[in-house]
């Protein structure tokens, strides 16, 4: 496995702060995924965690910062679960049971469903089990088990029952039971604030024609669509020009401003002699937790570092790498902010159709984007035709895989997992 140079800022004057060989240049192997963001996020410190109080129908999918309680119970009071007559059903067997089967006035009581039961009767008898008399009086067809149809005062949800806890993300049944139970408001925690900004002299804005040597910037509106989809609005600055001094004075800007800062491009290795001047402005100002991860495409420049204890995730500025990078880093520090997955992406199984090429494999991750299609059988995934910023690459695509683990696994014929980019009714059937 590919090892990474770490150069640290200074020479430690003590004890060696991880940097080793009398702090000149450590060689460190490259971390997994997950020891990544351990590196990255189990060294920051979580803010205190802000609560804002929102009207409950605005809640869907934000995430409790309390738990939360029934301020009324269900039913209110002890109440017919059906449309019937409500009887007191030992009287009303032994009168059965002896041929009467005529209910007087005061031996029934008119009950639609939800209205309460007078204290007297104990059982519904269905609109379908008598017959209302003209005289006022009514006529029992069938006699109902005892308890028919009655919801006891509180048995459906007790007043003071816990309906959800803090860090529960919202769904619609969430928000039913709770307006049900008597909240009309809701605490949520509030959402962390998300700036992005895009690195290189070669970018050019959207809406502009790109020049021989220019791209339009474009990673950023990707980030910010997983942010969405992790529901959290984001931020985009303006394109900061390759330079230490340029990149610094953005960062400075955008970080009063937000709780995560998201850089793009200027992380490739070759630093300073390629135009790449982010990782140096980076390790100026903050403490680098790791460059390069063993993921592909991009994880090699792949940043993860904090600055003022905010989390800073540099993505590479290739589009193919950066979405891919986005993908696996932007959601778990969405999520390790908000205590609670924000991201899904489903899962299903496919037969692979074609043997995959032998990239990844032990705990080095390659994610290539597939086609997945839907057979006689189940699915089946093959490779899309071209990679990097291809149709096929970012739009023809519907899913990806983890490449990882024994490659023997990816060959034509295999069961592997693909991750879905779409809704599953979506994936069009191979015929
Ligand atoms: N000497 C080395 N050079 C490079 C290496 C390496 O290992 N040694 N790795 C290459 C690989 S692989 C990648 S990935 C890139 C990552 O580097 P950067 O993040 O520094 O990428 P940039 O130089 O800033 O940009 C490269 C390219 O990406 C496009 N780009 C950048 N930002 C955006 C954006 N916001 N939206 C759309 N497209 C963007 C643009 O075409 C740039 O030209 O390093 C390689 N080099
Ligand atoms: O990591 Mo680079 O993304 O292979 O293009």
């Amino acid at each position: 496995m590919e090892k990474s140079v770490i150069i640290p800022p200074k020479p430690c004057t003590e004890v060696c702060n991880d940097c080793s060989c009398h702090c000149v240049k450590k060689i460190v192997p490259v971390p997994t995924v997950d020891e990544a963001l351990e590196l990255w996020l189990g060294k920051i410190p979580l803010r205190g965690e802000k609560a804002e109080c929102i009207p409950l129908a605005q809640g869907l999918g934000r995430v409790l910062a309390e738990d939360v309680f029934a301020k009324v119970g269900v039913p209110v009071a002890t109440c017919a679960a059906h449309d019937g007559i409500a009887i007191h059903f030992e009287k009303s067997k032994a009168a059965f049971e002896t041929g009467r089967r005529i209910l007087q006035p005061g031996d029934f009581h008119h009950c639609p469903m939800g209205s309460a039961l007078p204290e007297e009767f104990d059982s519904i008898v269905h609109g379908e089990q008598c017959k209302i008399n003209s005289d006022g009086t009514a006529t029992l067809l069938e006699l109902p088990v005892q308890y028919q149809s009655v919801k006891i005062k509180g048995t459906y949800v007790g007043q003071g029952e816990q309906l959800a806890g803090a860090g529960e993300k919202l769904s619609p049944s969430h928000l039913a039971l709770m307006q049900y139970t008597g909240h009309t408001l809701v605490s949520v925690k509030c959402r962390p604030k998300i700036s992005i900004i895009p690195i290189g002299d070669d970018l050019v804005p959207p809406g502009t024609v790109p020049a021989a040597g220019q791209c339009i910037e474009s990673d950023s509106v990707y980030i910010q669509a997983i942010a969405a989809q992790c529901g959290v609005q984001s931020t985009v600055f303006p394109i900061v020009a390759d330079g230490g001094e340029a990149i610094e004075a953005a960062i400075q800007k955008a970080l009063p401003g937000c709780d995560i800062l998201v850089v793009i491009g200027g992380v490739g290795k070759g630093e300073a002699n390629y135009e790449d001047y982010t990782l140096e402005a980076v390790r100026k100002m903050g403490q680098i937790a790791c460059h390069g991860v063993q993921l592909s495409p991009g994880g090699k420049n792949l940043l993860l570092a904090q600055i003022e204890g905010k989390p800073l995730l540099g993505i590479p500025g290739p589009p193919h790498a950066a979405i891919i990078m986005t993908e696996y880093f932007l959601p778990p520090v969405i999520e390790w902010y908000m205590g609670c997955l924000l991201y899904e992406r489903p899962v299903i199984e496919a037969v692979l159709e074609d043997d995959f090429p032998p990239r990844g494999g032990g705990s080095s991750i390659w994610e290539p984007r597939v086609h997945v299609r839907g057979t006689p059988g189940g699915y089946s995934a093959g490779l899309v035709g071209r990679m990097d910023e291809t149709v096929e690459n970012f739009i023809g695509a519907n899913a990806s895989v983890s490449v990882t683990g024994d490659l023997d696994q990816y060959r034509k014929g295999r069961r592997i997992k693909a991750k879905l980019l779409v809704n599953e009714r979506t994936i069009p059937s191979n015929t």
